[in-house]
């Protein structure tokens, strides 16, 4: 019998996560995250031309869907599904059958910390979500529940018990996600800043939720995670994982949960194509300027006592304001 130290340490959330890839290049990236990402089910979405065979590098467990696929199991509804575009990761949410999401793109690689030492973004999303939040009181010491830290004085004690954590956003070395203007204009810039913290978005704030690095519980918050319909035919693109994190972040305050930003980094390789990415953004660009003081002002009622409920009440709103 193995002792005690030769135990493997078995990986946290093994059987309870799946990682959802968007892909319509390659997933040589996977090599670098083997020793983080091989004990868990990959979902895999193939964007763009469903003949193309996209190689799985072995030892993987993973389930990887095509267009066909999509068309085939949801019919008329597939229309929903973005094409020719990151959005359509949703699809793998939507198949997952486990209670955690970890959602990656394939251009971001394993980052280093300051002292060196390669990031399992992976563990640290698990443990951002298998720890509270607090959205209702700033903490100025940052995550109150890290190994070394805690809440300072005049934190309420009635409050440090902290909230169900049902998404954490990660960040990003390297190329930063800037939009195409601010991309057009500082094309060289890098993030070489590590920020060591982790943060919890405080109730009634929105921000900026980006879809390259972001883990969440599925159970809690899965039905608002809907990725909005982007990409082929579609007016504005780049904005699915924003539109996710509006409805995700008013529906969380509404249910009293928290979003935590911050820890864990990757390293963001490839710079998307500034002026491709303009005539995508371009509409947005108008269109997220009356869509926030939407989201800012957008009130459910005590009857949303489910995410469902939340999500149907916030579409009619948007039916009713937004069109
Ligand atoms: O038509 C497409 C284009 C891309 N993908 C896959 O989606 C991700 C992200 O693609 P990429 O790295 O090219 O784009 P970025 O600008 O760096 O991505 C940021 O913008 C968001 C787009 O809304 C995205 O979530 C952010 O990370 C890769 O895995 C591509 O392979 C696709 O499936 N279809
Ligand atoms: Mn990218």
């Amino acid at each position: 019998m193995a002792s005690p130290s030769t135990v493997p340490e078995t990986p946290l959330l093994k059987d309870e996560l799946d990682i959802v890839i968007p892909t319509i290049r390659n997933l040589d990236f996977l090599e670098m995250w083997r020793p983080f990402f091989e004990p868990y089910h990959l979902i895999i979405v193939q964007d763009g031309d469903p003949s193309k065979t996209i190689k799985v590098p072995e030892g993987f467990d993973y389930e990887l869907y095509n267009r066909n696929d999509i068309n085939r199991i949801l019919g008329p509804k597939a229309s929903c599904i973005s094409f020719k575009d990151s959005a359509c990761r949703c699809f793998g949410y939507m198949v997952s059958k486990k209670k955690y999401i970890f959602t990656i793109d394939d251009d971001c690689f394993v980052a280093k910390d300051p002292s060196g030492k390669e990031i399992n973004a992976l563990e640290q999303h698990i443990k951002n979500l298998l720890s509270p939040s607090t959205p209702n009181f700033f903490n100025t010491l940052y995550d109150p529940y890290r190994e070394g830290a805690d809440f300072v004085r005049g934190y309420p004690f009635s409050l440090r018990e902290g909230v169900a954590t049902a998404v954490s956003h990660g960040l990003w070395l390297n190329i930063p996600d800037y939009d195409a203007p601010t991309q057009l204009v500082k094309p060289r810039e890098r993030n070489t800043r590590y920020v060591d913290a982790v943060l919890s978005i405080p109730k009634g704030t929105l921000f900026p939720m980006c879809g390259m690095n972001l883990a969440f519980n599925r159970e809690l918050i899965g039905p608002a995670m809907y990725f909005g319909l982007m990409g082929d035919g579609q007016p504005v693109g780049r904005y699915d994982d924003m539109w996710a994190g509006w409805c995700m972040k008013v529906i969380c305050d509404h249910m009293g949960w928290g979003v935590k930003t911050g820890l864990p980094y990757i390293w963001h390789s490839k710079a998307s194509n500034p002026f491709v990415n303009l005539k995508k953004e371009y509409n947005g660009i108008f269109w997220q300027e009356e869509l926030i003081p939407f989201f800012q002002s957008a009130v459910l009622p005590k009857e949303c006592t489910t995410v469902q409920k939340c999500y149907l009440e916030l579409a009619k709103q948007v039916k009713a304001k937004l069109r």
